[in-house]
């Protein structure tokens, strides 16, 4: 049989498929950085989260691997099963549509994740925000299912010109969204920062997190916002824009390009969300303050601010811990407190008026967002001040073993603050500190550990020159303070007493 002469341009569709073939490549590069970023996450924080933040994290990253396999199922259809067959172009592939049905999903799972985190930062007074965004990514999930029923019931790509309006419509909800997500949670961020704590450690956290927030909501938005703006662009850019977000096109090769162009801006969120990830931030040390908490009586609470690491402050109402550092002047005190916080040992020596640090602190599995108060040092004649018994939840008591002085004010400040709170123990850790120092040692660990003893504390040597058992002395002070909590309890009665 004589093989009839084919002519292509009578085909009412344009032939290529080189758009969806350059974007899948884009995006099969963002999905392996997401795989990266999942596969850090389970590495640092397994066992640090809650079972359904892990659940959730697997979820999307399966839903992200499905939509990358139909992504490649589709190129390998149209480039290589079907090479030569540009018939086949007119027919919609399973995996094009299921692939457009697993992107809605994991778009209002962001979402709506990303409306709860608005929630929570607002101190759950915004309500309007969060539910327009939950309202407009349904909106996009709806689009999204109804445009790949309209295609399946066709079964070919010729009424796609009049589909058109549903991924206009998906493009247009996917920017509203985006938009109040942005908006919404740089707003809430900047009143943290004015209002909080304020120190150039938290400003600085902080406006990392504003950083983040506008470069992941710009990065989502911008696919969408070239989708529905393209036909507006000059000729020379719309050679570039039609391989890529041709927003109303009249061809199947539109299929293509939509698809993978909603895959990669998927993909693009999760990839932002989890590259805002605790670890970079904590490269700050201090941390900010600003309300997230889901428990009621707290005020402040850590925030690393983003997806992974909010799913976590969600999950698990964040348990904050206000710990005062006190004992005699030179001892130590600021020494200790820096290299916990900042991991550095200063030599010189600058006393304190006060200073307050904030710190995550991950003690048996669960975060803590511990502030910690560095004192002015306290003498026979300056005694503590009643400040430090109201809303302390535990006590560091530093002497230097180098000092016989600082180790006897320690019965002094500890007896006052029991005096002060009215209570008969309070959660407290004895810190014998510079013990590095050995040469010149005036107290015993004995003795050290004896007062402990006596006054039923933890105790235990440090030295911040060396940075020997700094962190364990504020694990202590947990240990402590968890003893005298009652159990599932977020929030142990912080002293507050009656200034005698
Ligand atoms: N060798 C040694 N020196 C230390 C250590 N910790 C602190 N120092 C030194 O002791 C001096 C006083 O340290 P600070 O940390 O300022 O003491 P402080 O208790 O905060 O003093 P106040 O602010 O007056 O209460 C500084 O010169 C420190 O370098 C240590 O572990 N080993």
């Amino acid at each position: 049989m004589a093989t009839q002469a084919f002519d292509i341009s009578q085909l009412p569709i344009v032939p290529t498929a080189g758009a969806g073939l350059i974007g899948s490549y884009l995006a099969a590069m963002m999905y392996g950085l997401t795989v990266l970023q999942t596969y850090q996450y389970f590495s640092r924080y397994w066992g640090a989260d809650r079972t359904h933040v892990y659940v959730l994290v697997v979820v999307l990253t399966v839903l992200d691997t499905f939509s990358m396999a139909c992504n490649i199922h589709m190129m390998w259809h149209f480039l290589i099963a079907n090479y030569c067959n540009p018939l086949s172009l007119l027919f919609a592939d399973w995996s094009t549509l299921v692939s457009i049905l697993a992107n809605g999903v994991i778009g209002i799972i962001v979402q709506v994740f990303y409306a709860y985190r608005l929630w929570m930062l607002s101190d759950r007074k915004e309500y309007i925000a969060p539910i327009v965004i939950v309202i407009l990514g349904i909106g996009a999930l709806v689009s999204c299912n109804v445009h790949m029923a309209q295609l399946y019931k066709h079964g070919t790509f010729l009424q796609v010109a009049k589909l058109a309006y549903l991924p206009t419509m998906y493009f247009s909800f996917s920017i509203g969204a985006d938009a109040l997500i942005t908006f919404g949670i740089t707003f809430w961020l900047m009143r943290h920062r004015n209002r909080g704590m304020r120190s150039s450690t938290n400003d600085n956290t902080i406006r990392k997190l504003i950083t983040y927030t506008i470069n992941a909501g710009a990065i989502t938005t911008y696919v969408p916002v070239l989708g529905n703006l393209g036909d507006e662009f000059d000729d020379s850019v719309q050679i570039v824009l039609r391989h890529f977000v041709d927003p109303l096109p009249s061809d199947p090769e539109f299929i293509l390009r939509f698809d993978v162009c909603v895959a990669f801006e998927q993909v693009l969120c999760e990839l932002h969300s989890r590259l805002n990830a605790r670890e970079e931030l904590r490269k700050n040390r201090g941390l900010v303050t600003v309300n997230l908490t889901t428990s009621s009586t707290s005020k402040t609470t850590s925030y690393y601010g983003t997806h992974l690491e909010i799913m976590k402050s969600m999950s698990t109402a964040l348990k904050k811990r206000k710990i005062a550092v006190l004992g005699s002047r030179s001892v130590g005190k600021s020494s200790l407190v820096k290299q916990f916080i900042e991991n550095h040992f200063v030599d010189s020596y600058y006393p304190t008026i006060e200073s307050t640090f904030a710190k995550s602190v991950v003690y048996k599995g669960v975060e803590y967002d511990c502030h910690i108060i560095d004192t002015a040092g306290q003498d026979e004649y300056s005694p503590i001040n009643s400040q430090y018994a109201i809303g302390i939840h535990g006590y560091v008591l530093v002497y230097s073993i180098t000092s016989r002085n600082s180790f006897n004010m320690i019965q002094i400040v500890h007896d006052k603050i029991i005096d002060f709170c009215g209570v008969s123990k309070i959660p407290c850790v004895i810190v014998g500190s510079k013990c590095d120092l050995s040469m010149s040692r005036q107290v015993d660990s004995t003795d050290g550990e004896r007062l402990a003893k006596e006054n039923d504390c933890a105790w235990i040597e440090t030295s911040a020159k060396t940075n020997h058992n700094v962190g364990k002395v504020f694990e202590l002070c947990l240990q402590e303070i968890e003893k005298l909590t009652a159990p599932n309890q977020a929030e142990p009665p912080a002293k507050s007493c009656t200034i005698q």
